[in-house]
């Protein structure tokens, strides 16, 4: 199982720095939630970090070969447009084009699982393009999840999933990272974040401000100097508790 090293990886947009001198190791057996407001760089941290962005600095994926690379990493992108309608089975079978060799008993296998590990059972059959979007959004993890990969990067793979199916899918990428693989995902939901990933990274203004455990992490000083809420956090019986609670009145950065 590999890990990921990125070193001052950075990215200039318009002349405007969205990335500035990221470093990041990320251990096999990790569950990294990357936090930070709208515009922070989350997005464009993972796509650089996959190489789909050129970037200045290093990272260990994008140096590889991108077959190799597709054996690595898989990716849960943040847009979830799904052009073909063609059934969620075959859908999730496209995960497997990273492994051409591969026996078709192998590849049946990492199907069979991924459609299990996101209860997709009842829907393999159907059209991946008459699916609601929280289905359609399970599919694509799923087609992922088929990748067999060592390394899963997801953005924000949770947002419009009902209450249920985003508790599922954390505990799914938190056992992921439990049989070392290593998991990055980008989320907005702190608590779900604060519950379920071994490790929070806090990204503001293009930098990383915060790498640790959730309650170092989630202090009240970082939630309010990089998303402008006052929040309360407690320790519970699972964790850390998060709790949003108001705006702090100062205006909101311009993002122009
Ligand atoms: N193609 C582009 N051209 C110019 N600027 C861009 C482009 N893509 C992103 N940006 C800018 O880069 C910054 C970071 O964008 P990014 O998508 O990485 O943010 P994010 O943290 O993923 O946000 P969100 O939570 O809204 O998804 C933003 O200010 C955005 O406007």
């Amino acid at each position: 199982m590999s890990g990921l090293t990125l070193q001052g990886l950075g990215l200039t947009r318009n002349g405007r720095a969205v990335l500035s001198g990221v470093d990041l190791r990320i251990a096999p057996g990790e569950f990294v939630g990357l936090l930070g407001p709208n515009g922070a760089g989350k997005t464009t941290l993972l796509r650089a970090a996959l190489g789909l962005l050129p970037a200045d600095g290093r990272s260990s994926l994008a140096d590889l070969p991108e077959a190799a690379r597709a054996r690595v990493a898989a990716f849960v992108a943040q847009g979830r447009h799904i052009a073909w309608p063609m059934p969620v089975d075959s859908l999730v079978a496209l995960g497997r084009i990273a492994h051409p060799g591969a026996a078709r008993a192998a590849d049946r296998a990492a199907i069979d699982r991924a459609i299990v590990a996101l209860g997709l059972q009842g829907l393999r059959h159907r059209q991946a393009t008459e699916l609601s979007g929280g289905e359609q959004a399970r599919v694509l993890i799923a087609r992922a999840l088929a990748q067999d990969t060592p390394i899963l990067f997801a953005d924000e793979p949770i947002a419009g999933l009902d209450p249920a199916a985003q508790i599922e899918v954390m505990r799914l990428f938190r056992d992921l990272a439990g049989q070392g693989r290593t998991v990055l995902a980008s989320l907005h939901d702190l608590g779900l974040a604060a519950r379920f990933c071994s490790r929070l990274v806090l990204l503001h203004e293009g930098r990383l401000v915060a790498d640790g455990c959730p309650s170092e992490v989630l202090t009240p000083a970082n939630i309010a100097q990089v998303f402008g809420i006052t929040a309360h956090l407690s320790q519970g019986p699972d964790g850390l508790v998060y709790q949003a609670l108001d705006l702090i009145a100062r205006p909101r950065p311009s993002r122009g």
